[in-house]
């Protein structure tokens, strides 16, 4: 086998002659620096000869004091984001940040996870229907169903669908939900009960809302806001559609809380951010942020978070809690904000009692967090087959902001320059609108596992 194709990277300080696993030999050109300059002309056209040295560079990397002939590690490392950019089409900058979230032999099951659909499933909507007569329903018409997991009661996985699942009379009556199961951590996490009042920060198109009003039983009060007037819509439609009667929606940017209305029992900050927990679902967020866009929505993040707890009363009698959730994996959008609302805020973060996800990171790339942030759970693609997400609960300890404490997000974010985002901008992967037109057309059918 020839390896011909060493990538025309125009720093490559580094050449190495190994065998592979065939016992041919193999030449890698190593690259040293992470620059995205003119990614097209740095990578082999053959995608294959790019997948064969994927493997080899994590072979290498995977037993590196026998394999790695002298080379720095970082060298391998950074060969490797490229060649994962090109074979993936990502930016380097996101491979460079998605990569030291896992054991090398957890890179590669990473990104092809993100190459295929996630399973389809849905929430029964228990204001209306049970499990049972849902399932007795659907499977009348042709759907396959089954249990999305012990850990939850109302969640179904399609199998199969003779019919739209997105247009059967059960999803118009508001029997159910299109949602996925790592939507309904966060509210599992937040556990409203009946009678609380709740806000939910960033809400639309409402599937933590009306999943939170059925755990209330329709009881106490829900905000359910979002910034978005457009999204404002959907979100008023799901919530007739699922028959919440407990939830007003109002439309501010949620750093207006607690300045529109405090004294919340308990607040749901689903934030917005990037997205990459659900790149199978939107493949655009492999390339539309840039470094400084994961500043801006970091920057936003740790405002929201503060505006949240703000919003919540410590001595409510029975909350006192927020739950802090993204649909992205980078540690800049879920422990350093939630890192940086310990470190501002009288709160202490408290197990989420969900009963499986990874532990937060308390180390991670030279920076140190609280050792609390292991309660909080991280949940990947390719190891829950579920979306990527992230949730952290935090319980509320007094209503007093602690001296010199005050300031926000605004005055400590020092790389980025902009904290105002245009919440009209924010990608909004939990639900993709595209995707589900799909299903309700049935053209997703044979991607139901
Ligand atoms: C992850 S989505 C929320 C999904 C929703 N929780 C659900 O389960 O259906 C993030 C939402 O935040 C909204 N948003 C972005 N910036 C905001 C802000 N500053 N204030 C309030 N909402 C905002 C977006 O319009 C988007 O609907």
């Amino acid at each position: 086998m020839r390896w011909d194709f060493l990538l025309s990277w125009r720093l490559s300080h580094y050449s190495s002659t190994l065998k592979n696993d065939g016992g041919d030999d193999i030449t890698l050109n190593l690259v040293e620096d992470d620059s995205e300059e003119d990614t097209q002309n740095r990578v082999p056209s053959d995608i294959h000869v790019v997948k064969e040295q994927i493997h080899e560079v994590i072979r290498i990397l995977q037993d590196f004091r026998t394999l790695g002939k002298g080379v720095p590690r970082s060298t391998y490392v950074t060969t490797l984001t490229h060649l994962l950019a090109s074979y993936f089409s990502y930016t380097p900058y996101l491979v460079s940040i998605l990569t030291p979230l896992f054991p090398i032999t957890e890179v590669l099951p990473f990104f092809e996870a993100n190459e295929t659909p996630r399973p389809v499933t849905i929430r029964t909507n228990t204001l209306k229907s049970t499990r049972r007569e849902l399932v007795e329903k659907l499977e009348g018409r042709g759907v396959r169903v089954g249990p999305v997991g012990g850990w939850e009661k109302s969640g179904l996985v399609v199998f199969e669908s003779k019919v739209p699942i997105g247009a059967t009379p059960e999803y118009l009556a508001g029997h159910y939900m299109l949602q996925s199961p790592s939507s309904f951590l966060p509210v599992l996490a937040l556990a409203p009960t009946e009678n609380e009042r709740v806000l939910d920060m960033c809400s639309a198109p409402g599937g933590k809302t009306t999943h939170m009003a059925a755990l209330m039983r329709n009881t106490g009060c829900i905000v359910a806001n979002d910034a978005n007037r457009a999204r404002c819509k959907g979100l008023v439609a799901n919530i007739q559609r699922l028959g919440v009667r407990n939830a007003v929606v109002s439309n501010y940017d949620a750093r207006e809380y607690p300045k529109v209305m405090g004294g919340f029992d308990r607040v749901l900050l689903d934030a917005p951010c990037s997205g990459t927990g659900v790149i199978a679902k939107d493949q655009s967020v492999k390339v539309n942020k840039s470094e400084k866009d994961f500043q801006k929505l970091s920057a936003l993040q740790k405002e929201l978070i503060l505006h949240a707890i703000d919003s919540v009363d410590a001595q409510s009698a029975t909350g006192g809690y927020i739950v802090y959730s993204t649909c992205s994996v980078t540690v800049q959008e879920n422990e350093e904000v939630v890192n940086y609302a310990l470190r501002k805020r009288d709160v202490k973060l408290v197990d989420t009692e969900l009963a499986f996800g990874k532990e937060g990171y308390v180390n991670f790339c030279g920076k140190s967090f609280h050792p609390s942030l292991k309660l909080t759970r991280r949940y990947y693609p390719h190891t829950n087959n579920m979306d990527g997400f992230y949730v952290a609960k935090l319980k509320k300890l007094s209503n007093k902001i602690p001296k010199g404490k005050s300031d926000d997000a605004g005055a400590e974010l020092d790389a980025a320059e902009e904290v105002s985002v245009d919440a009209s901008k924010q990608t909004e992967p939990t639900f993709d609108d595209d995707a589900d037109a799909e299903i309700i057309q049935g053209k997703r059918a044979n991607h139901v596992r």
